[in-house]
């Protein structure tokens, strides 16, 4: 039951989903380091200023928020739509900063890095806390940049609502098709920002069209902008009918009038509004029972009749349904149009408890939460953040890690309101928790109060599958909500300054593990170096840079390389015995097998029993036979590079009686290994959907630059001046790319790019990699 416990953790299903693109990473994070949300070195965390004595009142308010009035949500968007301004601006009018941030000015940033030395912590914020009007918003930062996929993909899973943040000028764009896909994966409600209503070119009606066309959804369309570019001004709220201006002379656009729309002054934007708000109530009339019931019977004869609030709560439950998705407007670095959209997000994203979660039944309310963020600070140890699904979590007691199957204490736990870490005796379930003393629990891992309420909540896990019918693999999901762990592609050596220092950097890359699953650190058993594999550049860049800054070992990165794989493309048959004596003991085994392709894709070997083996086969010879395939096939024959999409029959197995597993295991894999040698073989490289973004001029050197990279081009589209090329390259092609985009189009065309498949390379090319690695060999 525990190992099956355990399994529920480790999500490995692959999600092919990457990005490299060499943008500074997440702004946000960065943006919100700004913001000093770090733990002061010997703060007394025990009271909060603001609070006069004992103000037992406003601090329970603070610290227990009454969970209908808590919006667990992220912000998400294509690269450069606004994500970083339009989280300044809400953090700044809900009175979480006291001044304006600005993006363009790298300078603060760069700061408050030195700070960090200079402090010896290493903390970005995960998620901030802030109240707005009564309500608790948890805003838990989400990267912009896809080569962090995981952390994309984590941030998302503890999300109960999302702000998808549009440039109103480019609509949707290809990372918004890639963070909507995650969206809708985890089934996160929505709403839509149109931002850079004011930049030339925006277009609220083009932007709304690509929702709709290219998103699949169907927004609703609560606001409509005032002007377009330089001409905007402001919003009109479609569901009150009222008209919201930025008074010019404010700066912060802090104040800001609504008045509502009247018939002898705004005659023409009346009975716009008044369309807009028919058609809205129709749309939401057709999605939620509920409300048509309510529109035809009291109010089908005039819509002007229908209170606001009936038309908010409607729309609340559509969202929640992810039926349809709201869509606002403004512009966040006009500050025009934030205000709105915070009301928004308390008033049509959904609260933890209307989240239908449904593993949080097999808990009972015991506690179950969720590890989604790990931080190295060097005076505290690592610091974890937690979002609660049920249960209460407490200092001083000990918690139960599924995934890593080991009990731990919690010594402090912190609540990351405002500008302060409060320190706080208690958290409930809809929270987003600070722990400080866990030594062993990673990012991804889920939390129980026990060893035995995980395995009462796993026993009924087990009882609900069964009744429904349904694959135990569900349940195991279903339960833990973990992080699924994507595949690396890129790999390269990493060493340190000095033999000596070899402690020191698997100290790091432990601590660095943690944080990123996404990092994968393997030892080369021919070499003895280590390797770092990861998601992208970008991502090992940031490896290596954060095992400069923050643990001082300045390490050597080999070149990176393109993670191939090896099939094989004919039946191949093959028998090995191996007999070895050691001391007294005779180890004597003899495999027969067969080896072929499997007609579907699958990463691990498929193996089967030839009906004479299987019989009374015991386990541990399974295990050692499945040990031995693993590791034959980790290394193929070709590249040294893991083997995929083959199937492994075994014919026979004879064992003497006194061999040891380990015999078993050394003779199937080197039997595979005979056999994979005797086959013919096929090299397997990452294929990439690639979309680049340029202005029509620069479209000629780019389309040939392309092909000069394998490239396949599917199709040129035009959106505005800009043209969008998409098409498929090979990874191993691409990598630099963003410099050389850069040169060739003076740094005016961006490009995502995401995992398509592994596709068998043409004999050419494959026999060029080949003769190029060999040759590598041979000067190494
Ligand atoms: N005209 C206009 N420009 C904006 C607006 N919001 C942001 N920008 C600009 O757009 C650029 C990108 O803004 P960011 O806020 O950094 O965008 P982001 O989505 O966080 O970008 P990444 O972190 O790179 O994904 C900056 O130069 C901003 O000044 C807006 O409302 N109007």
């Amino acid at each position: 039951m525990l190992s099956n416990l355990r399994k529920f953790g480790v999500n490995n299903k692959k999600i092919p989903i990457l990005n490299i693109n060499n943008m500074p990473c997440s702004k946000i994070r960065a943006s919100l380091k700004r913001l000093k949300l770090y733990v002061l070195p010997g703060r007394n965390y025990s009271s909060l200023p603001g609070l006069v004595g004992n103000d037992i009142k406003s601090l329970h308010s603070i610290i227990s928020p009454p969970i209908a009035k808590i919006r667990n949500i992220g912000i998400m968007a294509h690269i450069d739509a606004g994500k970083t301004t339009t989280t300044e601006r809400i953090l700044y009018y809900s009175g979480y900063t006291r001044s304006l941030g600005d993006v363009d000015d790298g300078d603060t940033v760069t700061d408050f890095m030195a700070q960090e030395r200079e402090r010896g912590i290493t903390i970005q914020s995960a998620a901030v806390t802030f109240d707005w009007k009564g309500y608790r918003v948890n805003l838990i930062d989400t990267p912009g940049h896809v080569d962090f996929t995981l952390e994309v993909e984590r941030c998302l899973r503890v999300l109960d609502g999302a702000v998808a943040v549009f440039d109103a000028s480019a609509g949707v764009e290809a990372q918004t098709l890639t963070v909507w896909r995650q969206a809708d994966k985890h089934k996160v409600p929505r709403i839509c920002f149109l931002n850079k209503m004011d930049k030339t070119g925006a277009s609220f009606k083009y932007a709304v069209e690509s929702i709709r066309e290219k998103l699949k959804a169907k927004p609703l369309l609560l606001q409509l902008p005032l002007g377009e570019g330089k001409a905007f001004e402001g919003v009109v709220d479609v569901v009150s009918k009222e008209k919201l201006v930025w008074n010019r002379k404010s700066e912060d656009g802090k104040d800001f009038e609504r008045k509502p729309l009247l018939e002898m002054s705004d005659a023409k934007l009346l009975k716009e509004t008044t369309e807009a708000r028919n058609a809205l109530i129709e749309q939401v009339a057709d999605l939620d029972d509920e409300f048509a019931d309510l529109v035809l019977g009291e109010f089908s004869e005039n819509f002007d009749l229908l209170p606001a609030e009936k038309l908010q709560t409607a729309i609340h439950r559509v969202t929640l349904a992810q039926t349809a998705v709201p869509v606002l407007c403004g512009s966040a670095l006009k500050n025009k149009g934030v205000q709105p959209l915070l009301d928004a997000i308390t008033m049509y994203l959904p609260s933890p408890e209307e989240r239908n979660y449904e593993f949080l039944q097999w808990y009972k309310g015991d506690l179950c939460a969720l590890s989604f963020k790990v931080l190295h600070d060097k005076q505290r140890g690592p610091l974890v953040f937690m979002r609660i699904y049920s249960g209460t979590i407490k200092p001083q007691s000990a918690i139960y890690n599924i995934n890593g199957n080991c009990t731990e204490r919690i010594s402090r736990l912190l609540l990351p309101f405002a500008d302060q870490h409060i320190e706080i005796p208690s958290l409930t379930a809809g929270n987003i928790a600070l722990t400080v003393g866990l030594k062993h629990t990673a990012t991804g891992d889920t939390i129980a109060s026990s060893k035995s309420s995980a395995l009462a909540a796993a026993r009924r896990a087990e009882r609900e599958g069964e009744k429904k019918h349904r694959q135990n693999s569900e349940a195991e999901r279903l339960l833990l909500a973990g992080v699924e762990i994507p595949e690396p592609v890129f790999f390269c050596t990493i060493e340190p300054p000095s033999v000596a220092k070899q402690p020191d950097l698997d100290y790091a890359l432990k601590c660095l593990q943690r944080e990123d699953p996404s990092l994968k650190v393997k030892l080369d058993p021919d070499s003895g170096q280590t390797i770092l594999c990861g998601m992208g550049e970008l991502h090992i860049e940031i490896i290596h840079d954060r095992i400069k800054r923050e643990y001082g070992l300045e390490t050597y990165l080999g070149p990176l390389q393109v993670a191939y794989r090896e099939t094989i493309l004919n039946v191949v048959h093959a028998t090995d015995t191996l007999d070895r004596t050691l001391g007294d003991k005779r180890h004597l085994v003899t495999v027969e097998l067969e080896v072929k392709p499997n007609e579907t894709c699958c990463v691990t070997p498929v193996l089967k029993y030839a009906g004479c083996v299987s019989e009374d086969l015991p386990e541990a010879s399974q295990e050692a036979i499945e040990n031995g395939i693993h590791s034959a096939c980790l290394q193929g024959p070709l590249l040294g590079s893991p083997i995929q999409d083959v199937a492994i029959t075994l014919h026979s197995l004879i064992i003497h009686p006194g061999t040891s597993t380990t015999m078993i295991s050394a003779c199937v894999s080197r039997c595979v290994q005979k056999a994979l040698k005797k086959a013919d073989k096929q090299v397997l490289e990452p294929l990439m959907n690639l979309e680049v973004t340029v202005p029509g001029d620069y479209l000629s050197p780019v389309l040939a630059d392309l092909a000069q990279r394998r490239g396949t081009i599917q199709e040129i589209q035009t959106r505005q001046e800009n043209k969008i090329v998409i098409g498929f390259v090979p990874l191993a092609e691409i990598m630099g790319y963003s410099t050389v985009l850069r040169t060739l189009t003076s740094g005016s065309a961006t490009f995502a790019l995401e995992l398509s498949n592994y596709q068998a390379m043409n004999p050419q090319d494959q026999s060029i990699l080949l003769s190029r690695r060999s040759g590598l060999t041979q000067v190494l």
